[in-house]
């Protein structure tokens, strides 16, 4: 950034605890912008505080806001179910789910289901451990705050009648923060399972019948108040096209027949709309404007000699 032109001191690393840092900036006069990168809680109470200070900034302030994604990965009858395989475990379970990006819907036709099973045999081959072997796909949560919430998800799936475990579900903390890669099947397109992110390694499977494929691309929408990441697996290509229409509000990143996970910097601008932020793109030119303030300048070398306008005389 240096190098880029921007003077000494403009860029500061200041390690605190949030609520204490929130609260500090969200009061001083000098506020001139937030670009949040977290959850919907915290960016609300960030958006309320300003909005209460309102009157005292010298400013107004810009916000941006990348919050989480309740993400999702549409399979149609036409898909190829290896890569459906695939690419949900990924999605899914790397990094223990603990991305913005992670997929946890997945919507698969009743057709295809007895071969996209083959999600619990891949997912017994991942080894969960110590992140220092190089053939551990992933290891534990990060902390006990989010072992706590994610295990609760799993002890409501335990014992709601519209969930079942397939695969995983155990929660040991003895070591360390490690969650199972867990898969629940859902009777219920919208139990709350279905609806509100977890940010750890479950995903919900839900199988649609087939001759209710529009019904179920309009519960993609319809279910989540987010809208950050989702992908579409289809080799039928007039369905692709059909989706991507009717999907569009759903994901500020779509992906055709690829996971809803891995955009990369400067070439995937990334972002969601609704809950899922301000959708200003990470990574794109739009990006780096949002934190500028343009100056419009004009000077003029013909003198002005009279107040009256021409027709007035
Ligand atoms: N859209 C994206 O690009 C993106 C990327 C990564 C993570 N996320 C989202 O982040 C969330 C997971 O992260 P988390 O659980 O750490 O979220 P979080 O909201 O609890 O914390 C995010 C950051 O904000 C800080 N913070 C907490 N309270 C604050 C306050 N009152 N004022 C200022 N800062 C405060 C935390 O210390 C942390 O650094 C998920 O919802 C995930 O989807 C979004
Ligand atoms: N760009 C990365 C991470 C975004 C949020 O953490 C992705 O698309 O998975």
């Amino acid at each position: 950034m240096k190098e880029a032109g921007l003077p000494p001191g403009v860029v500061n690393f200041v390690p605190a605890d949030g609520p204490i840092f929130g609260d500090t900036v969200t009061s001083s006069p000098y506020l001139a912008g937030i670009n949040f990168t977290g959850s919907v809680a915290t960016f609300n109470r960030l958006w309320i505080q300003i909005g209460n200070n309102i009157n005292n900034y010298l400013n107004f302030p810009r916000l941006i806001g990348e919050c989480g994604g309740k993400n999702y990965h549409f399979v149609h009858a036409s898909a190829d179910v290896n890569s459906v395989i695939n690419g949900t475990i990924r999605s899914a379970f790397e990094y223990s789910g603990q991305k913005c990006s992670a997929c946890s819907r997945l919507y698969v036709p009743e057709s295809l289901w007895p071969e996209a099973k083959g999600l619990l045999e891949t997912r017994n081959s991942l080894k969960i451990g110590d992140v220092a072997e190089f053939d551990s796909f992933s290891s534990a949560v990060i902390d006990q705050k989010a072992f706590k919430r994610i295990k609760s998800y799993i002890e409501f799936a335990k014992q709601s009648s519209d969930l079942k475990i397939i695969a995983g579900g155990l929660c040991d903390d003895k070591i360390g923060y490690f969650i199972e890669p867990t898969i629940v099947l859902s009777k219920n397109p919208t139990n709350k399972i279905m609806q509100e992110e977890i940010f750890g390694p479950v995903l919900t499977v839900f199988v649609y019948k087939n001759n209710e494929t529009e019904n179920a691309l309009d519960l993609v929408g319809s279910s989540t108040p987010y809208a950050l990441t989702g992908a579409v697996f289809a080799q039928d290509k007039q369905f692709l096209k059909h989706a991507l229409e009717k999907l569009k509000y759903t994901a500020g990143n779509f992906y055709l027949n690829d996971k809803s996970t891995g955009s990369v910097v400067a070439q995937q601008p990334f972002g969601g709309s609704r809950m899922s932020g301000t959708n200003d793109k990470a990574g794109s030119p739009h990006y780096i404007l949002r934190w500028t303030s343009p100056q419009s300048i004009k000077e003029t070398f013909v003198p002005l000699n009279d107040v009256k306008y021409k027709y007035m005389t």
